[in-house]
């Protein structure tokens, strides 16, 4: 039976198409995840300022009923594009983790301010 392949770099003698087309597809993954870095750097933008809004105005840092709702959407885009729906799940909610923790951040440093 053959052996797992180890996880370790290219062999040096890789066949010149190989390595050609291996290039071709990393230089277009590059891009993506450098679009990907773009845009989850605007969509913290926003939810930053969503945090500022809802400290200024005492609201609760998560809205677990807006989750829910991005959290379906989210499954069903993945299910038309076959992208893994549990995959972008886990994806989005780790992303929103991320965010509430930011919101909570954000609520403590204005009410710290406010001498609360
Ligand atoms: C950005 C918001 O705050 C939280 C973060 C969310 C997100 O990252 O999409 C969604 C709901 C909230 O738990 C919001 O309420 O819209």
């Amino acid at each position: 039976m053959d052996q797992p392949l180890a996880r370790t770099q290219l062999p040096a003698d890789v066949d010149d198409h190989v390595r050609q087309e291996l290039q071709r597809l990393r230089d277009s993954i590059d891009n993506l995840d450098a679009a990907l870095v773009h845009l989850l750097a605007e969509r913290f933008k926003c939810t930053q300022e969503v945090g500022r809004l809802k400290a200024e105005y005492q609201l609760p840092p998560a809205d677990p009923g807006r989750e829910a709702q991005q959290i379906s959407r989210l499954r069903r885009l993945a299910e038309e594009s076959k992208l893994d729906p549990v995959f972008a799940e886990r994806f989005l909610v780790f992303i929103i983790a991320e965010v509430v923790r930011h919101h909570e951040l954000i609520a403590i440093s204005r009410s710290e301010a406010n001498g609360a």
